[in-house]
């Protein structure tokens, strides 16, 4: 795709994504875990459902906004930012760009821990107006973690995003092959070189996935529901709980006092045959009632996925991919571009389906294409 045809799905940014990036980074970016079953089947899974939609409703008015997090996080749509790793190697600007385009577009971020741009210099580009959440994960030096939360604090970061899916890293066959390692140019922007190698592994070591090497020696794998706790004791902020997909573990973090949860399997980057997200929500949604927000992220590629997402449930979706094909097509513009798309295409899916605010969106617009092509024979 040249940079003067329009872009008019996310499909032809990843395409664009996959001729122009360097092959360890759209590697990294792309993959899944294993055999990729989970990462086909984020997507496959949409493709199992089918809308009923409403007629002779007006929606010559469609609303989009959405307020999270009991009112206090107000946006202009519910399609918000995943956090993704080491952004620039996508494009030079990298976390900046996609604070910028975030705010442009009254979009929530969600900021990696691991990127490529400081706490602070990502909540300057994003600026008072942005909304921005701060990603974790807990480090077996909890000293480490402590400084992120209060870096994130005083950065103007409204909540934090827990992720509880990666104990370890998945299995990510490309990386492995690549040797994938973050070009030299490149650090993880949060932390000092001695904090990077209090362990003796660097994410630039030239051995096996470097990325691997590194989790292994840093990641507190002993995490336990006590650590939930230990957040809440250092942080006045709200907490998201990433990485869920059993409803018990859901009714646990609601016992437990978080105020959200990502329904996610981290883009199917770790466990692979774990269910798409879009097939857990409903379960979560059930077990969680409106005791506290339930999001849902992997494989949201169109507005309709957006919509289906919604009917069944989350409050909001976050895109992680898209962001770094938009990234990697054009910096802000790309991002702002990816985010314009999806919501352009979820305002025309609910004025199709007759719905003019994110109130109509129930269960019963979204059927199961088993089941109704069941009960039709
Ligand atoms: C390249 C890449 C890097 C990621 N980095 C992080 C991360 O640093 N922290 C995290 O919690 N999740 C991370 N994720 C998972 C995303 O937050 C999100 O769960 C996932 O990308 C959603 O699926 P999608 O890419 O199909 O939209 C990463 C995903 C990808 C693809
Ligand atoms: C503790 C795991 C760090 C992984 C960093 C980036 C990431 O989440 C990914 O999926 O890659």
């Amino acid at each position: 795709m040249a940079h003067s045809q329009i872009v008019t799905c996310i499909d032809e940014l990843e395409q664009h994504a996959r001729t122009h990036l360097p092959k360890n980074a759209f590697d990294y970016y792309s993959s899944g875990a294993n055999d990729q079953r989970t990462l086909a089947e984020n997507r496959a899974a949409f493709y199992r459902l089918r809308f009923l939609p409403r007629i002779l409703r007006d929606v010559s008015q469609v609303d989009l906004g959405v307020s999270l997090l009991n009112g206090t996080q107000t946006l202009a749509s519910p399609i918000c930012i995943a956090p993704t790793a080491m952004q620039r190697m996508a494009h030079p600007d990298g976390e900046i760009a996609t604070a910028r385009a975030a705010a442009a577009s009254e979009s929530l971020m969600i900021l990696s821990s691991w990127s490529t741009t400081s706490i602070e210099d990502v909540a300057a580009a994003n600026g008072n107006a942005g909304a921005r959440w701060f990603q974790l994960y807990v480090y077996r030096d909890r000293a480490v973690t402590a400084q992120l939360v209060k870096r994130a604090e005083q950065s103007g970061y409204t909540a934090l995003v827990l992720t509880v899916d990666t104990p370890i890293l998945g299995r990510r066959e490309a990386d492995i092959r690549n040797g994938f390692r973050l070009p030299p140019h490149l650090r993880l922007a949060n932390f000092s070189e001695t904090d990077s190698k209090a362990t003796g592994v660097s994410i630039t070591d030239k051995k096996d996935s470097g990325l691997a090497a590194y989790v292994a020696a840093q990641i507190d794998q002993t995490l336990t529901w006590k650590d939930v706790k230990w957040l809440q004791s250092i942080t006045k902020l709200p907490i998201i709980l990433k990485g869920v997909l059993s409803p018990e573990d859901a009714t646990l973090a609601v016992d437990h006092g978080v105020q959200g949860i990502l329904v996610s399997n981290h883009g199917a980057r770790q466990l692979d045959g774990v269910p798409a997200t879009i097939e857990a929500l409903p379960g979560i949604v059930a077990a969680v009632g409106s005791r506290c927000d339930v999001y849902l992220d992997g494989g949201v590629r169109r507005g309709t996925d957006v919509l289906m997402a919604l009917a069944l449930g989350a409050k909001a979706v976050f895109v992680g991919r898209p962001v770094l094909w938009g990234l990697a097509y054009k910096g802000e513009e790309g991002v702002q571009i990816a985010l314009t798309l999806l919501q352009q295409e979820l305002k025309l899916a609910m004025q199709l389906a007759g719905c003019s605010k994110l109130a109509d969106l129930t269960p019963s617009l979204v059927v199961s294409a088993s089941t109704y092509t069941h009960a039709k024979l």
